[in-house]
């Protein structure tokens, strides 16, 4: 079993039990679910740095990153910094994060929120959305059309956008969806954990001119960046980069001041 499928071998068990502690129609009346949602869409065609930073304590590929981050000041700290969007881990078992993070995110800024985790249910779409998010992440290599399109769905009824990430031609051909509204090209192999950005290189030429793309991972330099511009990339979601540092907010924004000068 590669790393993958070992995550979402997990991620059904926790979703079933899960149901049963928190019913959908409990869910549904949170107080988030009424609230107004920021759009990243939006964010990314008018922005000139794009960049989507990440609250990641650890990966599967990175045992520590920034085990004790306080949530609040990293994600305050990348919204003064110009982040155009933030992205929170919420899985648990492989990367710390947690849905109690994404709240304390969600009162931290007003930006758009990612929820970043492994969907492979509609109750963890209406999960997101009871929590506040904004944009949720579908993954190609674990979905079917049929789930992409039927999640895509169900996010759009629910004002959310759709992040949906591929990372090779197969995948990409599967993600041509009207619903989807961004197309995330990983440049992390998740089954080996191999990285190259010419992954993002690569497949841009094949993402039709009505999605807006992101590239994802492995991204530390400026140069990369403005490489990736070329290629018609509008976002780029970093993680690691800047939270391997004791002051991401600093960090992301030194980061996005050296791209804009
Ligand atoms: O820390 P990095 O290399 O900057 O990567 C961030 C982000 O792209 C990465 O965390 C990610 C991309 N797709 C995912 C899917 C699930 C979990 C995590 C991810």
């Amino acid at each position: 079993m590669n790393i993958l499928q070992k995550i979402i071998t997990d991620k059904r068990v926790e979703i079933d039990l899960k149901k049963q502690l928190v019913p959908i129609k409990q869910l549904e009346q949170a107080k988030l679910f009424e609230i107004k949602t920021y759009s990243l869409v939006k964010n990314l065609k008018q922005s000139r740095t794009g960049i989507i930073a990440e609250h990641k304590r650890r990966s599967p590929s990175k045992a520590t990153i920034n085990q004790n981050a306080n949530v609040q000041d990293v994600v305050s700290g990348y919204e003064t910094a110009g982040a155009s969007g933030i992205s929170v881990l919420t899985d648990g078992k492989y990367f710390g994060g947690s849905l109690d993070d994404f709240i304390l995110a969600r009162a931290s800024c007003k930006l758009p929120l990612l929820r970043k985790d492994f969907i492979i249910s509609e109750y963890q779409i209406i999960e997101a959305k009871a929590h506040g998010a904004d944009v949720i992440l579908l993954i190609a290599a674990v979905l079917s059309k049929e789930e992409i399109k039927q999640f895509s769905e169900l996010a759009k009824q629910l004002h959310l956008e759709v992040l949906l990430e591929v990372h090779n031609e197969e995948e990409l051909q599967k993600s041509i969806i009207s619903t989807v509204d961004m197309l995330g090209v990983n440049n992390r192999n998740l089954k080996t954990f191999e990285v190259s950005l010419e992954t993002s290189k690569r497949l841009s030429a094949m993402i039709p001119k009505d999605f807006i793309k992101i590239s994802e991972s492995g991204l530390s330099t400026i140069e990369a960046i403005r490489d990736l511009k070329q290629y018609g990339y509008k976002g780029f979601l970093i993680g690691e980069n800047f939270m391997k540092t004791n002051n991401p907010g600093k960090s992301a924004t030194e980061f996005i001041r050296n791209l804009e000068a």
